[in-house]
């Protein structure tokens, strides 16, 4: 499965700005890539109390559509966060846009960062689906400073963990060390897009986009410039790391929450 990273700059509150950038990228892309994987609420950027109605969409927004259409005419799979607009509540959510399904996945940030609070509510559950034989998972940014949100996705089967990432200064090094150990403690492979650049209030994202195997070693990071990692990778190589030992199922100790199987390629890990 060729997964491509692509690290960004993002206009905060610029839907336009950040559209046509997906647009030029997914344009710009390998006919060989099967997933595209863009920043945390890179359609949005991050939303203030001021813009956060204008720029927020819903999940059938005119944002999703164009992406719809995007990933059926290029035949590629896309991974991007947005504000999502939802029933009178926002949340920081990624979507999964197939060609074939349309929207397939959604998944909304479940903890949220000092700058998440009085923006966004919480989500309340882990989405794992298969795509292309995959079971692919989600989470975005300070999710994976938490072991229970990628073991959650663990209990579900998970192989494939996308991250949506909009990490600052200083706190580079913190995901750096989160995702490798999420990705071993759960023998998943893991992939993560961050931003590059300035941002509101002063912020510098510092990029350094990822790809992680399920050892928890590092197969290739980006520095702080705009780039696109493209990388070829097969989940189901998992078994090699398999061989001696599974910490799902030795551990001792189990989550709480519950699981539930929508159908054979969708299951939710609600948090209780
Ligand atoms: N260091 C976490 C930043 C975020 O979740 O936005």
């Amino acid at each position: 499965m060729e997964i491509e990273l692509v690290q960004l700059e993002c206009k905060d509150g610029d839907l336009e700005y950040n559209l046509n950038k997906v647009r030029r990228a997914i344009k710009n892309s390998s006919d060989a890539t099967d997933i595209m994987v863009f920043p945390e609420t890179y359609l949005s950027g991050f939303p203030t109390q001021e813009n956060l109605n204008m720029v927020s969409q819903s999940l059938d927004g005119s944002g999703i559509q164009q992406l719809k259409s995007l990933s059926k005419e290029k035949n590629i799979a896309i991974t991007v966060g947005m504000a999502e607009a939802h029933e009178g509540k926002f949340y920081n959510t990624t979507v999964f846009i197939t060609p074939e399904d349309g929207l397939l996945a959604y998944y909304r940030k479940t903890h949220l960062w000092l700058t998440d609070h009085g923006i966004f509510d919480a989500g309340d559950r882990y989405s794992c689906i298969e795509w292309q034989g995959v079971k692919i998972g989600f989470l975005i940014c300070f999710d994976i400073e938490y072991p229970e949100s990628a073991r959650a996705l663990g209990e579900l089967g998970t192989e494939l963990l996308i991250v949506t990432n909009g990490n600052m200064d200083p706190y580079g090094l913190t995901h750096r060390t989160a995702i490798m150990a999420r990705a071993q403690e759960n023998h998943m492979f893991a992939v993560m897009t961050n931003r590059v650049g300035l941002g509101n209030d002063g912020l510098v994202f510092h990029g350094g986009s990822c790809v992680v195997n399920p050892m928890g070693q590092l197969l290739c990071e980006a520095g702080r410039e705009e780039c696109s990692i493209r990388m070829n990778i097969d989940p189901k190589q998992m078994t090699q790391f398999l061989t001696e030992f599974n910490y799902l199922k030795e551990r001792r100790m189990k989550i709480t929450g519950q699981k539930i199987q929508h159908h054979t390629k969708h299951s939710d890990w609600i948090i209780s």
